[in-house]
């Protein structure tokens, strides 16, 4: 069995008539906190969601823990959270926690594992509508957690949350990942790149990069994320973008 969670290779997809991933190959190693970093409209969502397999794909494969994205066998194994909380506004956290446990099979007692996972049991007869922001996007993340999931995909969790509040999502995350599972996060908010395994870092639909930090502000002469990451974006436009769709190059190494 290959170590490796998740095996994309040259994956194409077409969004509104137009190439936005031109052929991406990438692989995320189990057990990982995978950042997934790049500007606005670059592909990070379009590629999470070929990752989960509710994308249309033009070409190329996506394996996820040794199956076709979106198989059934991968139904409970793999948690989305969208970019948009999908909870329900009128209902308390744990009935909406109940339900998704109820779309997959999942018990009561995972149920509460879930919310305690996300800290929430103080406020688990809330209803979501009388939630923070914070305890909002919690209450989505036990939502993804509530069928054990292996992988989890989480688009931009912490966006719009100020910085202690992402610090304590930042915590579960790396508590999900102690416990063996495999996490791909993605954000804009360079300085998250800290937190993460590896880094991803996707702009026009190309990986620029795949490594870890330390890898990548060597390979810049940087001392942080953002500027390794401009420097980065520099170098692709002095190469007429020819950049695009290869695979990212501390993949290489
Ligand atoms: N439903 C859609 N129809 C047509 N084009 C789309 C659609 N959704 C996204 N796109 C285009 O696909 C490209 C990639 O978008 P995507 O949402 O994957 O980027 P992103 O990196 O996740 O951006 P953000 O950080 O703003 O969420 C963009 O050029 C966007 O305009």
């Amino acid at each position: 069995m290959t170590d490796a969670a998740i095996v994309v290779e040259d994956l194409r997809v077409l969004r509104g008539g137009r190439e936005v991933l031109p052929g991406l190959s990438m692989t995320v190693p189990r057990g990982q906190v995978v950042g997934l970093l790049g500007p606005s409209g670059g592909g990070k969502s379009t590629l999470m969601r070929a990752l989960v397999g509710v994308q249309v794909v033009a070409g190329g494969t996506v394996s996820v823990l040794g199956a076709p994205a979106g198989s059934a066998s991968l139904r409970r194994r793999v948690g989305y959270l969208t970019q948009a909380p999908s909870v329900y506004a009128d209902l308390t956290v744990r009935d909406n926690v109940r339900y998704f446990a109820a779309v997959l099979g999942a018990d009561a007692t995972a149920v509460e594992r879930a919310i305690e996972a996300v800290h929430l049991s103080d406020h688990a007869g809330a209803r979501v509508a009388n939630l923070s922001g914070g305890q909002l996007s919690r209450t989505s993340l036990a939502c993804t957690l509530v069928g054990d999931p292996e992988v989890l995909v989480l688009d931009e969790p912490t966006v719009g949350l100020d910085p202690v509040l992402r610090r304590e999502l930042w915590e579960i995350f790396r508590g999900l990942a102690a416990e063996g599972r495999t996490l791909v996060v993605s954000s804009h908010v360079m300085d998250e790149a800290v937190r993460c395994d590896r880094l991803l870092l996707l702009r026009a639909g190309a990986l620029l990069s795949d490594s870890t930090l330390a890898e990548l502000l060597a390979r810049t002469g940087t001392e942080d994320a953002e500027p390794a990451f401009l420097a980065l974006i520099d170098a692709a436009e002095d190469d007429g973008g020819s950049g695009r769709g290869r695979r990212g190059a501390g993949a290489e190494a």
